[in-house]
């Protein structure tokens, strides 16, 4: 069974913090070393020692090179990063078309000052081989924590968070601290933002292997470590998201259309509660359980159909029961059933049509229809 990872960035994310939490995580640094001297036109060595963060235990990778260069266009690296993971070129896309949009160029002739640094390309090449080589199905990564207040560097000094790691979180779960300094570097962005399958606390998970990564920033208010957690998916347990929203100015009558539309965008189930808002208004929540694939789309339907002008989301982990679809006549008419190992559901349409051809009372029909797919069931070989 693939693996599924969890990273935790609640303090941060760098490339050297996930190199460090691969090689604690296990991945042997032969592995990243190998895809590092594949696309690096000069030495570049990588050391693993193990440091401690605030009385933690944690592994650092230093990249060790002597960069004769140090500005690099977009087309200079794409040039290096032939035989790079297919991750890295698009990781390092994203830093181009942000660095490209905070700074109004094309992204293809942009100067990259740090992030085109070989230490940099040495992390963003071994970062992607190090997941390549876990071969996870599932890379979810918690809220990124980007740190507060300014930091200095080529560019001079820069409100935390920097410009461009602003530009690569777009529609990525952020918030400042654990402390003051820059938690979040635009690579560690741009790695998260292309190696995420999802966003949100740690799904439920077999743990197996915990990579604890640091980098060189050692502050004393609280451990500066990226933790990337490697298992396996609880059996038979699903990610998927629940939005909601709150509207209280919808005509009632378009209740049944939206919930049909929501399920035509893509939702596993949509329905409705009553509450009471502000000022005792009477309103209703619309919910959707969407799988994150299915997520915009289900969010679109949600403005298009209804008044509301945000939708919420939340992770949540669904354990569903096996189920399959048997199809059973009842005196002639044909009723689709929905049997799991311990139920057996018939389709409601599909009843109420049959009862009205039969002119039999609906409760009949749905009780026969489910004592013909538990005989069809109970009589398999
Ligand atoms: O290299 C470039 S062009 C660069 C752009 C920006 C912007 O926000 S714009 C910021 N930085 C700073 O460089 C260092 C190193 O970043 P790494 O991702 O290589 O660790 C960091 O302090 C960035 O804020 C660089
Ligand atoms: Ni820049």
């Amino acid at each position: 069974m693939t693996p599924t990872i969890w990273v935790d960035a609640s303090a941060g994310a760098s490339g050297d913090m996930l190199l460090g939490a691969l090689a604690g995580a296990g991945v042997p640094i032969a592995v990243l070393q190998e895809a590092v001297d594949a696309v690096s036109p000069e030495p570049v060595t990588l050391r693993v020692e193990q440091v401690t963060r605030a009385g933690f235990a944690a592994t650092r990778v230093h990249v060790e090179v002597a960069d004769s260069v140090h500005h690099r266009t977009w087309r200079d690296v794409r040039a290096m990063l032939d035989a790079a993971p297919a991750t890295a070129v698009a990781a390092f896309e994203r830093l181009a078309v942000a660095e490209g949009a905070v700074h109004g160029h094309d992204p293809l002739d942009v100067h990259f000052h740090e992030v085109g640094a070989l230490d940099a390309i040495a992390d963003v090449v071994g970062v992607c081989a190090g997941f390549t080589h876990l071969g996870a199905s599932e890379v979810v990564v918690s809220p990124i924590a980007v740190g507060s207040g300014s930091v200095r560097g080529a560019h001079g000094v820069l409100p935390v968070p920097p410009p461009a790691v602003t530009e690569l979180l777009r529609g990525v779960p952020s918030y400042a601290g654990p402390g003051v300094g820059e938690a979040c570097t635009p690579t560690g962005a741009a790695l998260l933002a292309t190696l995420a399958t999802s966003w949100g606390p740690q799904p439920a998970l077999v743990t197996d292997r915990v990579g604890v990564g640091a980098g060189g920033r050692d502050p004393d208010t609280h451990a500066n470590v990226l933790r990337v957690l490697v298992g396996a998916s609880t059996p038979g347990t699903e990610r998927l998201q629940v939005l909601e929203a709150n509207v209280d100015d919808l005509d009632p009558r378009v209740w049944p259309a939206v919930l049909e539309a929501l399920l035509a965008a893509g939702a596993r189930d949509a329905w409705l509660t009553p509450v009471l808002m502000k000022k005792g208004r009477p309103a209703h929540t619309l919910h959707a359980l969407v799988a994150p694939g299915e997520a915009e789309a289900v969010r679109a339907a949600f403005f298009a159909q209804t008044s509301t002008i945000g939708v919420r989301s939340t992770a949540v982990d669904r354990v569903a029961l096996p189920r399959e679809e048997v199809e059973v006549t009842v005196d002639g008419q044909v009723v689709r059933v929905k049997v799991t190992p311990s139920t057996t559901t018939p389709e409601y349409d599909d009843v109420l049509a049959a009862a009205r051809a039969l002119a039999r009372p609906v409760r009949d029909v749905l009780a026969e229809a489910s004592a013909r797919a538990r005989d069809a069931i109970g009589s398999r070989p």
